[in-house]
């Protein structure tokens, strides 16, 4: 596949900078870098080059010149970059100038659209360049650097080669069953199908660990009214971010604040205090706390070392649950609350902060498996491979080679959409005609 246009664009940011990167991809390329810099560099040799305006010749910028011929490049395509002095002026001079040699401005995402449409990166290693440049933490864009570099592509490519070969051989076993060969092919089709299926399974049961890395973990705290739940917010992140009052029912509205545990972004929301209502806008504060605490990875139960539990919090512990018993200067906390040991604290004097924090980031790496390999990293992986789940599993139990072979099929159109990689009568194609079938 081949885009016939040429494409420019700023690939630094955007404004005042040291150095502006502008990038070129497209057949014309080396016309338009040699027809700017003078002379064609060397293939991967950075040269310094005067840029001439084409037609009146007056010099626009100096400038590093790249050249990254296809299809060893980005994007598969001719490639070229120039290194320019970051004014905006000199990178809209360039610009320009680029637009008349016959280039166009490109979209966004056109160059890795190009590198996928060339080969040179499935669907999921595109995903983790874009994740790699959304990339806020450590932990991310480990996460990110690991999908673009391939971890999730040679996973669910090698899933492929396996089902392409199982097809192939459930296809053989309906195609020539008159004939000698191994009787067993469709059996073999069957039993990898359900081990395949189970692999899958498997890599699934995840817990959503990736997907959590990506987008961040929710941490939301609750509690009774003065509890101190305001208090443990403002003190977890350092700055006065909710009001907090010795009176009951301060907190109305979901306070959020954003902190970096064990390299996972967390968004930690203070809530209004669980109790019975006083008017129709603390009612709406608690209803948002709740469901705030549902849709949270991890809760916080709060309640004050100094007065009995209250049952609307308690509610919420559950064993796995952190359990905090705060205003530990005032009174000592309780050995245990709903059937777990809390963490004695105080927002106040800070007691017990260190002790949260460590069993905070311990929660954020667990729950966003950080450092496993290889985890899913969005909702669209996850359906497509449940949907290949799900085909494997009737491929496995199909009462008739025939179905057999066409769940299979719909397994590899399932794990093909997730690669985007080539479709299953193409991939049943070469797989034939390597076939040792004599025929
Ligand atoms: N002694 C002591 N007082 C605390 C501690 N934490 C909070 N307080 C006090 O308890 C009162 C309530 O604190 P808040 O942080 O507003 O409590 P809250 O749970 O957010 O209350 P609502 O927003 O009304 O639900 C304030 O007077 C705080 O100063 C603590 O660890 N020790
Ligand atoms: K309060
Ligand atoms: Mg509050």
């Amino acid at each position: 596949m081949t885009a016939t246009d040429t494409i420019f664009a700023l690939a630094s940011g955007a404004g005042r900078a040291a150095v502006a990167v502008l990038r070129l991809s497209g057949p014309r390329s080396a016309d338009i870098l040699a027809t700017l810099a003078g002379r064609l560099p060397q293939p991967r040799m950075a040269s310094l080059r005067r840029l001439r305006a084409p037609g009146s010749g007056e010099q626009l910028d100096q400038a590093l010149v790249l050249w990254f011929p296809g299809p060893a490049s980005y994007t598969g395509e001719d490639c070229g970059e120039l290194h320019l002095h970051g004014g905006p002026a000199v990178v809209t001079a360039v610009g320009t100038a680029l637009a008349a040699l016959g280039a166009r401005p490109a979209e966004p995402g056109e160059f890795t659209r190009r590198a996928f449409l060339n080969a040179r990166m499935d669907l999921t290693a595109a995903e983790g360049v874009a994740d790699l440049i959304d990339a806020e933490t450590d932990a991310q864009r480990r996460q990110a650097l690991r999908q673009a570099d391939g971890a999730l592509a040679a996973l669910y490519g090698g899933w492929a080669d396996r089902l392409t070969k199982l097809l192939a051989h459930q296809e053989a076993a309906i195609e020539f069953a008159e004939d000698d060969l191994p009787t067993d092919l469709g059996n073999r089709a069957r039993e990898g199908a359900a081990r395949l299926g189970a692999e899958i399974a498997v890599h699934l049961a995840d817990g959503g660990r990736g997907e959590r890395l990506r987008d961040g973990l929710m941490v939301a705290i609750l509690g009774a009214p003065n509890a101190g739940k305001s208090s443990l917010l403002n003190a977890l992140a350092g700055r006065e971010a909710a009001i907090v009052s010795a009176r009951a029912g301060t907190t109305r509205d979901v306070v959020e604040v954003r902190l970096i545990l064990a390299g996972v972004p967390v968004t930690l929301a203070d809530t209004a205090g669980l109790r019975e209502a006083a008017d129709e806008i603390e009612e709406e504060g608690i209803r948002r706390a709740r469901r705030k605490a549902k849709e949270a990875d991890l809760v916080l139960t709060v309640f004050a070392a100094d007065v009995p539990p209250d049952e609307g919090t308690l509610a919420w512990v559950r064993p796995g649950a952190m359990v905090l018993a705060n205003k530990a200067d005032l009174a000592p906390a309780p050995a245990m609350i709903g059937g777990v040991v809390p963490l004695a604290i105080s927002a106040r004097s800070g007691e017990g902060l260190d002790t949260l924090r460590a069993s905070l980031a311990e929660a954020a790496a667990r729950l966003a498996g950080v450092g496993d390999a290889a985890l899913l990293t969005r909702p669209r992986h996850r359906a497509a491979l449940t949907e290949a789940a799900a085909w494997l599993t009737e491929a496995a139990a199909a009462p008739l080679p025939e179905l057999t072979s066409e769940a299979l099929r719909a397994a590899l159109r399932a794990l093909g959409r997730l690669t985007g990689r080539v479709g299953v009568e193409e991939v049943l194609d070469v797989v034939f005609r390597d076939f040792c079938i004599g025929k």
